[in-house]
């Protein structure tokens, strides 16, 4: 045999890197068909832990943690995307401050010991509970969202007032922020947003540091951006002249892209970090104002890539129409495909798995025809009950959003982290959803 001839074969014999777009950073398919994740093989990490369960690659979490902090910006992870005390905690390492949205966010940081002052707290409808909770715990800076949470906020505190800016990010309307006639932030076009500037400097306890504006989530593009920049800068040079005050701050909100499926659209941070500073400058100097300094909020982009969930196949039926991939999860563990139309890729874990592919729906397990994962996925055509599928990129809103519908428990955030898998979250158990309902 040739050199040429024995090289396919010897290629197979080796591990191959997974598409780094959408898999965790060190993902690799072995030629057994088990994938591993920073050298942990999913196959043990589903026998040993279940499944459904949420698989996390902490070095994912941190590349991407310092990708934006090679940024000439604050970065504050939005904790939305997916919190809990150990995440907090990596966080905190990473040097990066923390936007948490809720009292039980602001909970977890403060229980995991995430400094205070590093804490944005935000929200349209902050409770007097959550606003208390924020002063006793002295978090750093509070977004107001509108000219009646002025008077409730209690003080001293800095704070930054969130505009609405009128800017379409182009994603989907139930994530797309910055557009007027919405129930986030102060209206820039109608003067609302200057109405709450006043009302924040006329109480002197409250320190006005800057401006917020957030655009939407999944926004891959740019411009949205640099039209923000250019908007709240001219802003900022009103406030400069009709109050004399300098705003040091300017939080363009998070929002950036990832992909779920090869060849999708993802945020180009390397473009974003090229224009947006050189349109901060060039309007700053247009308006006679030092540049403020810039706050980065990414929830998705830090770690949806570092998540992939795991399920079992429970069932396949054929029908006339196409072939249904039940598996032991669903809408329950993600909400995504039903609420966004986001649409995913799966692969089957744990055997090389017929080289003829078909195209499947793989359904959830839930009493709803619309728990569908994937409407349409190409999977071998020999997938058969008790067979692993691994959906990548489900790092973000995915245990952030699961609920206990039907009461099926929770599925657990496995970290997998130097070689080693630990449960940063436990399984929840059907004791657990008998324990809160009084008897
Ligand atoms: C105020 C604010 N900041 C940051 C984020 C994070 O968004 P993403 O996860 O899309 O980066 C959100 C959610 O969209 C948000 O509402
Ligand atoms: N939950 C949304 C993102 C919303 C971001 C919150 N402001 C998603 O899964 O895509």
């Amino acid at each position: 045999m040739t050199l040429a001839e024995l090289l396919p074969t010897y290629r197979r014999s080796l591990p191959e890197k997974l598409p780094a777009a959408i898999w965790p950073d060190a993902a690799e398919a072995m030629p057994s068909g088990d994938v591993a994740v920073s050298g942990v093989s999913l196959t043990e990490v589903a026998e040993r832990f279940g499944t459904p369960s949420y698989v996390l690659d902490v070095q994912t979490v941190r590349y991407r943690c310092r990708a934006y902090r090679a940024l000439d910006a604050e970065i504050a992870y939005a904790g939305k995307a997916f919190l809990c005390r150990r995440m907090a905690r990596l966080i905190a390492e990473e040097g990066l401050s923390l936007d948490v949205c809720s009292g039980g966010e602001l909970a977890t940081a403060a229980a995991a010991g995430f400094p205070a002052e590093r804490i944005l707290l935000h929200g349209n409808a902050k409770t007097d509970l959550e606003l208390r909770a924020a002063a006793r715990a002295g978090v750093g800076r509070v977004v107001i969202d509108s000219v009646a949470e002025v008077d409730r906020l209690v003080g001293p505190q800095d704070v930054l007032v969130r505009v609405t800016p009128g800017i379409d990010g182009h994603t989907h309307r139930a994530v797309a922020t910055g557009v007027e006639d919405q129930k986030f932030g102060s209206s820039l076009a109608g003067g609302q947003a200057a109405a709450v500037v006043a009302r924040v400097l006329s109480r002197p306890e409250l320190r006005l540091v800057g401006l917020h504006c957030h655009l939407g989530s999944q926004i891959a593009g740019v411009t949205g951006y640099e039209e923000a920049v250019r908007r709240l800068v001219a802003f900022l040079a009103d406030i400069a002249v009709r109050h004399g005050v300098a705003l040091p701050q300017l939080n363009l909100g998070g929002g950036h892209a990832v992909a779920y499926r090869p060849g999708d659209a993802s945020f180009n941070l390397s473009g974003f970090a090229a224009r947006i500073p050189r349109v901060l400058g060039f309007e700053c100097r247009k308006h006679g104002l030092v540049p403020p300094r810039l706050t980065l909020e990414p929830g998705r982009a830090i770690v949806a890539r570092a998540g992939v969930t795991l399920y079992r196949v429970v069932t396949v039926k054929h029908t006339s129409t196409r072939t249904y991939v039940a598996v032991d999860g669903g809408f329950s563990d993600n909400p995504r495909p039903e609420l966004y139309d986001s649409r995913y890729t799966a692969r089957l874990v744990g055997r090389a798995g017929d080289v003829q592919k078909r195209s499947m729906r793989v359904v959830g397990r839930h009493c709803e025809a619309g728990d569908v994962l994937i409407p349409d996925v190409q999977l071998p055509s020999d997938i058969r009950a008790g067979d692993l599928l691994a959906v990548p990129c489900t790092g973000a809103y995915h245990h952030s959003m699961a609920s206990t519908y039907n009461l099926v428990p929770r599925p657990p955030v496995l970290a997998i982290d130097d070689g080693a898998v630990e449960a940063w979250i436990r399984r929840e158990t059907e004791a657990d959803l008998l324990h809160r309902d009084i008897a």
